[in-house]
């Protein structure tokens, strides 16, 4: 189960903080590491502070975008510092853990980590279905990257060895790729019936991903979902297309 549940870090400064988010997850039995664009990596301060866990840094996925490292993901849970700022679920540490347990049993998850400047940006943290926020000094609730890491993978751990619920969550959700398709997909319908205009775009493209993402589609509702989007598309195209009836009405008048 473990194994189904990946720490995805995002344009990550310091390359001894890779090390010690190896370390921290090595410690708690976490072994997916993906790194989207550090700036440096590898790196022998990143070796040396992975101290056991050098095979975790090996064995990393270094990739250019967040997109490639979620692709796969059922479920993707931002951490952030900010408690209120992003709108999204919010969960506690436990709760966390107990979703992720009752779901990495059947689909891929992912959990984010920002930067150590300025954590996660907005689009990053509307790609998640669900916000992590770990208790701390409302004063200053800012924890080191590795050490936030290093509380969510116990959590993880301690959830796994003696989980505080037994049911298991088999539903199949929709993947991450699958909600890009189809918000692309509802993108251009939305331009076709100009419920988009380029010149009043607004945040409602932003406001539709945020309900979806929060109400986390299954695959088959997603996919009665495109289909509404495509009888549209047709019907617009049927709309378009001068009419049969017309002509032989023509044809007849002359
Ligand atoms: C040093 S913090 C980034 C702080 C940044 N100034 C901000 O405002 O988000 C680096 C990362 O650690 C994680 N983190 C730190 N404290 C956290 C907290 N209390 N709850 C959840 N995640 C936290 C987040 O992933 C954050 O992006």
């Amino acid at each position: 189960m473990l194994d189904n549940i990946r720490i995805v870090l995002v344009e990550t400064f310091h390359p001894g903080n890779i090390g010690a988010v190896a370390r921290a997850m090595k410690n708690m039995g976490l072994s997916q590491l993906y790194l989207v664009q550090p700036r440096v990596f590898p790196d022998p301060e990143a070796t040396s502070r992975a101290a056991g866990a050098k095979d975790l840094l090996e064995s990393a996925q270094v990739v250019s975008c967040l997109d490639e490292a979620i692709a796969d993901c059922q479920l993707i849970v931002g951490t952030s510092a900010r408690e209120r700022t992003f709108n999204l679920p919010l969960l506690d540490l436990e709760t966390a853990a107990t979703l992720i347990h009752q779901e990495a049993h059947s689909g891929q998850i992912a959990i984010l980590f920002g930067r150590e400047t300025m954590g996660l940006n907005n689009a990053e943290m509307l790609a998640c279905n669900r916000h992590l926020y770990i208790d701390a000094n409302p004063e200053y609730p800012v924890l080191n990257i590795a050490q936030a890491v290093q509380l969510v993978c116990y959590e993880l751990f301690k959830t796994y060895k003696t989980p505080r619920q037994a049911s298991i969550d088999e539903t199949p959700y929709a993947r991450q790729s699958e909600m890009v398709l189809f918000y692309e997909h509802l993108e251009k319908v939305l331009r076709q019936t100009q419920f988009i205009i380029p010149q009043h775009e607004g945040r409602v493209l932003d406001k539709i991903k945020r309900y979806f993402n929060r109400s986390r589609p299954e695959r088959t509702e997603l996919s009665i979902l495109r289909g509404i989007l495509n009888s549209v598309e047709e019907s617009l195209e049927r709309n378009q297309r001068p009419s049969h009836s017309s002509h032989s009405n023509d044809d007849q008048a002359s």
